[in-house]
């Protein structure tokens, strides 16, 4: 079946018309006279679209309140009014309450089946778009309450509404393409294009007609460039170190200008482009060995903005594991996991030198590969190995708590227990020779024994 329609119209002649044009074409359909039916009918299965009779004579409420009722539940499904002749005002408020569109009493097949089908359309296009932003992390705003990334989203807030370029600069996996689609999705230009060129990904050779595009010899354009595509939008430069010296001449050139010409082309074409650049890279460094232009560098960092790495913002850790796990578990249906305290306490003490993917990408493997059932906590033994292989562990596992989720007083107990019954194996039993090695009393070290519960 190619979709479920419901068919809501008081009048019996005009559900069994819609319905009859729409069955011929293969959809499904269902049919409701009054309002509460509809209702019902949308409790028991979601339908893909709604044909809804703005009048609705004779139900509780008419159609225009039964619309704000089908939104109030299912947001997303699309609803396309049925009008008589002359209320078209009314129509068009229904488009302002979120109807998809109308139609108009009398109507001819073509265009019902016009209307049924784009509608399908729009509403399977909206999902797909939403599945990908889940899926590709594109949802996600600045996580975090710690110090450091509140002045980091006070920086983005004040540097949006401008529009002056900006240097981001950070370590990498550190968050600053998610800090650059911020700031475009905060700036005027939300609604224009938001373009990532990858410096460090695309050849040098492969670099210029990226970003400029290619005319071919008669003057027709074979390939847009990336700063033609981002036109009333943002241009996103990640690794601008990565630039070959002859590329960022020409940026330079279309920064001065404003407009530049495609490769093999001699049309200037002026574009309205935000340039925002990141680098992971020491730019002063690469500047002073003669590898980045020092002018280009002072005409892409009008705006300097510096991402902290992970390791400057741990406290953020708990929030940020949290809307990892939110966030892959909706794209991969995998069932989300309590993380233990202990294991908390290894993922926040861990160096990160990949900084927020590395904690993305290790979070994602722990879903899929955690042991025990979804509603088992992890536990710092289920971590991957390496993380937190640099930390104190506890000398012999027990399979007990993580030594980093410990007050000192219980850590430090642990250890000693452990270390005193090592040193008298190592001695053979040997109280007194164990004491004169550690550097104790015997009789210290006799009552050391016994509070600790060493026989
Ligand atoms: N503040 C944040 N809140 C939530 N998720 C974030 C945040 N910052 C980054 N991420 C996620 O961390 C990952 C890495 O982020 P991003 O690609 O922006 O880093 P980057 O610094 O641009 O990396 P690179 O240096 O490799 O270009 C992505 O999955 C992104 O969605």
């Amino acid at each position: 079946m190619a979709s479920d329609i419901l068919i809501v119209d008081d009048e019996e002649d005009i559900r069994e018309l819609v319905a009859g044009i729409l069955e011929d074409e293969g959809h499904g359909t269902r049919l409701a006279g009054n309002a509460d039916d509809a209702l019902k009918l949308v409790g028991e299965r979601r339908p893909s679209l709604v044909f809804l009779d703005i009048w609705l004579q004779g139900s509780r409420i008419d159609g225009l309140a039964l619309l704000d009722e089908i939104k109030k539940a299912h947001a997303d499904l699309p609803v396309v009014m049925i009008s008589g002749h002359g209320n078209i005002e009314t129509a068009v408020s229904a488009i302002k309450r979120g109807a998809y569109d109308y139609i108009e009493k009398p109507f001819k097949a073509d265009r019902l089946l016009l209307l049924a089908e784009r509608a399908l359309e729009a509403s399977s296009l909206r999902r797909t778009v939403k599945e990908l932003k889940i899926r590709s992390g594109d949802t996600d705003f600045l996580v975090g309450s710690s110090s450091v990334l509140t002045h980091l989203r006070a920086a983005v807030e004040r540097v949006a509404p401008t529009n002056s370029r900006i240097l981001i600069s950070g370590p990498s996996g550190s968050g600053k393409e998610v800090v650059a689609r911020t700031i475009h999705a905060k700036s005027g230009r939300a609604k224009g294009p938001f373009i990532v060129v990858n410096a460090a990904t695309i050849t040098p050779e492969r670099m210029e007609t990226t970003l400029f595009g290619v005319e071919d010899t008669d003057g027709s354009v074979k390939q847009v460039g990336a700063l033609e595509e981002a036109h009333g939008g943002t241009l996103y430069l990640d690794e601008i170190g990565d630039m070959p010296r002859e590329t960022q001449n020409r940026v330079l050139r279309v920064l001065v200008e404003q407009a530049f010409t495609r490769v093999g082309g001699t049309r200037r074409v002026q574009v309205d482009v935000r340039l925002i650049s990141s680098t992971a890279r020491d730019l002063e460094q690469e500047i002073a060995d003669g590898r980045f232009r020092e002018d280009l560098f002072h005409r892409l960092s009008v705006v300097p903005i510096r991402v902290p790495g992970l390791s400057e913002r741990r406290e953020d850790i708990p929030e940020l594991v949290t809307h990892f796990m939110d966030q892959i578990s909706q794209a991969g249906g995998l069932p989300l996991r309590q993380i233990g305290d202990d294991a908390m306490a290894v993922l926040q003490a861990h160096d990160w030198p990949g900084n927020l993917r590395q904690l993305r990408n290790n979070i994602e493997r722990l879903l899929i590969l955690a042991r025990g059932d979804a509603e088992t906590a992890i536990s710092a033994d289920m971590l991957p190995s390496e993380v937190g292989a640099m930390l104190p562990m506890l000398p012999t596992s027990t399979g007990g708590e993580h030594l980093m989720a410990l007050p000192l007083r219980d850590a430090r107990e642990i250890f000693e227990r452990e270390y005193l019954i090592a040193q008298i194996n190592r001695f053979g039993g040997n109280i007194s020779r164990t004491a004169e090695f550690v550097g104790m009393e015997r009789s210290a070290l006799h009552r050391k024994l016994k509070s600790l519960g060493i026989a």
